[in-house]
C-alpha cells in the first residue's frame, strides 16, 4: 500500500510471498493450495502442513482459521507463526515432528483479505471488521463473517439486521463468498461419510480469551452439546488456557452471538473448536492495534497451547476420560 499505519505488520502480498517461501523450503511438508477467491477477487488460500503433504491420508485433521475480521491483524501474524513453527521445527523438534507425522494440519491464514487490506491501506489504521461486499439497498458496505455461518443464523439477538452495523449478518447465512469458501472447504473434508477435522481454533482479537461454543445460547448443555461434549470443550480450553495464561469461558458467558464459526463448527460439523482472542487483554494496551514489536512475544506465546490441541486432535473426549 502507498502509506502504511505499521509496516510490521504483514500485508496480503506479503504474506502470500511467506506461504510461497514455506513451501518453496519444505515441499515434502508443506503445499499450498487456492481454495476460492474474496468477494474483490483475492484468492483465499489453505496451507496443508503434513508428512507426505500430497496424499490425504488417514489422519486426523486440525482447522486454524485466521483473520474472519479485517483489523485483527495479530492474528495474521499468528498465521505465519504457525506455519514456521511446524515447519522448521520439523525433523528437529521431536514433538513437532510427531505431529506433523500424524496429523494433517490447515492454516488459513487470512479469509477476509479484502477487509484486511482496506484497514491497512491508508496511513492509519481504518477499524474495519466486516468485509467489503456491498449491501443491496443500503450505501453501508460489509458484512460480519463471524455471524454469517449457517448453523442458527440469526435466532438469537446474537447480531444485527442491518447493514450498517459491524455485526450485521448478511442477508442470509454463508451470503458472504468468504464464508460460502470455507464452510465449503470444511464440507469437503467430510471422506467416506466422515468429517476429518476433528479439531479448531479460530484466531481474533482482542482480550486474551478462550473461548467454545455454543455462542448463541446461555446454556450449557443444549440440543447439540451432551454434558459430555460441553465437558470436553471446556477441558481442553483449560488445559490450553493453562499454557497461555487467556481466560477460558463459554463463548455466551461474554455476549450472545449468533451464525458465529465455531456453533456452526460444532453444531453442523461436530468439530471440537475454539476461539482466540489474542493479546492485549485491554483497549489500554493497544486494543486491536498493539504495536508491531509485541508480534513475536505475543504469538510465540500460542505455541504451546496450540500443540496441546494438536495433541489431542486423534481423540479430543480422551481429555475427560472418554473414548467419543
Ligand atoms: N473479535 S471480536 O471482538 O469481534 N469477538 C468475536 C468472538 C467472540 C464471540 C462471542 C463472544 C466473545 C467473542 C466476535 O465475533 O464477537
Ligand atoms: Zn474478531
Amino acid at each position: 500500500p502507498l502509506a502504511d499505519p505499521d509496516p510490521g505488520y504483514t500485508s496480503y502480498a506479503e504474506l502470500v510471498g511467506v506461504v510461497d517461501e514455506v513451501v518453496a523450503a519444505h515441499p515434502d511438508i508443506a503445499a499450498k493450495s487456492v481454495i476460492g477467491q474474496s468477494h474483490e477477487g483475492r484468492d483465499l488460500v489453505a496451507v496443508k502442513i503434513s508428512d507426505n503433504v500430497g496424499v490425504d491420508e488417514d489422519q486426523p485433521e486440525v482447522l486454524f482459521v485466521h483473520a474472519q475480521h479485517a483489523r485483527e491483524h495479530l492474528t495474521v501474524e499468528m498465521a505465519v507463526h504457525l506455519m514456521r513453527l511446524l515447519t522448521d521445527g520439523y525433523g528437529s523438534d521431536p514433538r513437532v515432528t510427531d505431529l506433523v507425522d500424524g496429523r494433517e494440519i490447515w492454516i488459513l491464514p487470512n479469509v477476509n483479505p479484502d477487509g484486511s487490506e482496506y484497514d491497512m491501506a491508508g496511513s492509519t489504521w481504518r477499524d474495519w471488521r466486516k468485509n467489503r461486499q456491498p449491501n443491496e439497498g443500503s450505501a453501508a458496505l460489509g458484512t460480519d463473517l463471524n455471524r454469517n455461518w449457517a448453523y442458527e443464523w440469526g435466532c438469537c439477538g446474537g447480531s444485527s439486521g442491518s447493514p450498517s452495523s459491524i455485526t450485521y449478518r448478511g442477508p442470509a447465512p454463508e451470503s458472504a463468498p468468504e464464508v460460502r469458501v470455507v464452510a465449503d472447504f470444511v464440507r469437503g473434508r467430510v471422506v467416506g461419510g466422515e468429517q476429518q477435522i476433528t479439531t479448531a481454533i479460530d484466531f481474533h482479537t482482542y482480550s486474551e480469551l478462550i473461548l467454545w461454543p455454543f455462542g448463541h445460547t446461555y446454556d450449557d448443555v443444549t440440543d447439540g452439546m451432551s454434558q459430555a461434549e460441553y465437558d470436553t470443550h471446556e477441558a481442553l480450553g483449560e488445559h490450553m488456557a493453562e499454557a497461555n495464561g487467556y481466560t477460558p469461558q463459554q463463548s455466551s458467558d461474554l455476549y450472545v452471538t449468533d451464525g458465529s464459526i465455531n456453533d456452526w463448527l460444532w453444531g453442523d460439523q461436530r468439530i471440537v473448536n475454539f476461539t482466540y482472542e489474542m493479546y492485549p487483554r485491554s483497549a489500554a494496551d493497544g486494543g486491536f492495534y498493539p504495536p508491531s514489536s509485541v508480534i513475536e512475544r505475543e504469538t510465540a506465546r500460542n505455541e504451546e497451547a496450540v500443540l496441546r490441541l494438536l495433541d489431542y486432535a486423534d481423540c479430543p473426549y480422551r481429555i475427560i476420560g472418554e473414548e467419543a
